[in-house]
C-alpha cells in the first residue's frame, strides 16, 4: 500500500494527525522544515515501522525526495500570529509556492490532497457564525494579510488544480485548535495563558477581553481532517467547535484549573493593546461537517484544558 504524506508533520496538528493514521495502519511519510515544527512532537513515533520523517521545506520541489504517495495532508505553514509580523514574506511563499509544489506532486502521483486551510480566510468576520458560504472580511494590506490572504490563495490554487488537472481536493478550514504539546513559546492564547498561570506571571489580554473565540481540542480537529479526507466533500468545510467563550472568561477558566492543580493563587490579568485586524468574534457554522462528515467536536473546553494543563505541568517539570 502506498504511503500517506503529511506536510508539517512535526507541527502540533501534524504530529497528532500522524498518530491516528498510524493507528489505522497507514504507512506515513512526514516532511517538515522544522521552522516551527519540532522533532520533540514526533519523538515517540520516530521508531514506528510505518513512519518515516524527512526534513524538507515544501517551498522546494519534491523531485527526488519522495517517489509516490496515495494521499497528501498539506498542513505545512506557521500558524501562530506571532510569525505573521516576523516572517510575512516566508509565510506568503509557504502558502503559494509550498501549496503549488504539493499540488504538482499530487498530480504526478494522482494523489488525493487535503489542504489545511483556516478560519482566517474569513478575516475579521462581519457575519456570525461563519458558514463556508461567507466570503469573509479580509484586509489585504495589514499585519495578518500574509496568512489570511496566503491561505486564500492556497484555496484558489487548490480550485485551479481541480479545474485544470481534475485533482481530487479536500479543504478543511480549521478554527482555533489547542493541544497538549503546544510549546509555551507558541504565542497563541491557550499556551500563553497556561504558561503564565503556571509560572505565576500576569496573563496579558489584548484589548478589553471581550473578543470571542471557539476552541477545539486537537483530537477532535485531526479526526475531522481524517474524516474529511475519506469523504466525497469537494468544497471547503469548517472544522471547529461552535462553543464560544470570551478571552476574559478563558483567562478565568485557565486560572481556576491551574490554581486547583498547583494549589497556587490565580494570577493577575493585564490588558494590552489589541493588534490591527485581530478578529473580534470567530465562531464556525459546522452543520456541513455534521451532515456531510457526521463529525462534530466531542471534547469540552474544560476537559480539554485539564488535559492540556496536565501536559504543560509534566513538560515544565521535566525541563
Ligand atoms: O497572550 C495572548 C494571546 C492572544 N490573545 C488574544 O486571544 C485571541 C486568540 O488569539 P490566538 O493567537 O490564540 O489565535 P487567533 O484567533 O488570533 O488565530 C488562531 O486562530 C485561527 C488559526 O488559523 C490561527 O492559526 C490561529 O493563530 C486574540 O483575540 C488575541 O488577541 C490574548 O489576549 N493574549
Amino acid at each position: 500500500m502506498l504511503p500517506v504524506l503529511v506536510t508539517g508533520g512535526a507541527g502540533f496538528l501534524g504530529s497528532h494527525l500522524i498518530r491516528i493514521l498510524l493507528e489505522r495502519n497507514y504507512r506515513v511519510i512526514a516532511i517538515d522544515s522544522l521552522w516551527t515544527g519540532s522533532l520533540d512532537s514526533i519523538a515517540n513515533i520516530q521508531d514506528h515501522p510505518n513512519f518515516t520523517f524527512l526534513r524538507h521545506d515544501v517551498t522546494l520541489p519534491f523531485t527526488g525526495i519522495i517517489n509516490d504517495v496515495s494521499q497528501i495532508y498539506h498542513l505545512a505553514c506557521p500558524a501562530s500570529p506571532k510569525h505573521f509580523v516576523k516572517n510575512p514574506i516566508d509565510i506568503l511563499n509557504k502558502c503559494f509556492q509550498g501549496t503549488k509544489n504539493v499540488l504538482d506532486f499530487a498530480v504526478k502521483c494522482n494523489a488525493r490532497v487535503l489542504l489545511a486551510s483556516t478560519s482566517e480566510v474569513y478575516g475579521d468576520p462581519l457575519v456570525y457564525p461563519q458558514a463556508e458560504s461567507y466570503y469573509g472580511n479580509v484586509n489585504p494590506f495589514g499585519p495578518r494579510s500574509c496568512y489570511d490572504e496566503g491561505k486564500r490563495v492556497a484555496e484558489a490554487m487548490a480550485y485551479a488544480f481541480r479545474l485544470e488537472n481534475n485533482l481530487d481536493i479536500r479543504i478543511g478550514r480549521i478554527f482555533n485548535a489547542y493541544v497538549p504539546g503546544m510549546l509555551p513559546s507558541d504565542g497563541r492564547v491557550v499556551p500563553n495563558f497556561i504558561s503564565a498561570a503556571i509560572g505565576q506571571k500576569d496573563m496579558q489580554i489584548a484589548g478589553d477581553g471581550n473578543a470571542r473565540r471557539c476552541f477545539q481540542y486537537v483530537g477532535d480537529c485531526v479526526l475531522g481532517l481524517y474524516t474529511l479526507m475519506q469523504s466525497s466533500c469537494l468544497s471547503p468545510v469548517n472544522i471547529g467547535c461552535d462553543d464560544e467563550i470570551s478571552i476574559a472568561n478563558l483567562a478565568q477558566l485557565i486560572n481556576d484549573i491551574v490554581s486547583r492543580k498547583t494549589a497556587s493563587a490565580p494570577v493577575d490579568v493585564l490588558f494590552t493593546e489589541k493588534s490591527d485586524d485581530d478578529p473580534f468574534r470567530r465562531r464556525p457554522e459546522i452543520s456541513m461537517a455534521k451532515e456531510k462528515l457526521q463529525w462534530q467536536p466531542r471534547v469540552g473546553l474544560r476537559d480539554g484544558l485539564e488535559m492540556t494543563v496536565n501536559w504543560f505541568l509534566a513538560f515544565l517539570a521535566a525541563i
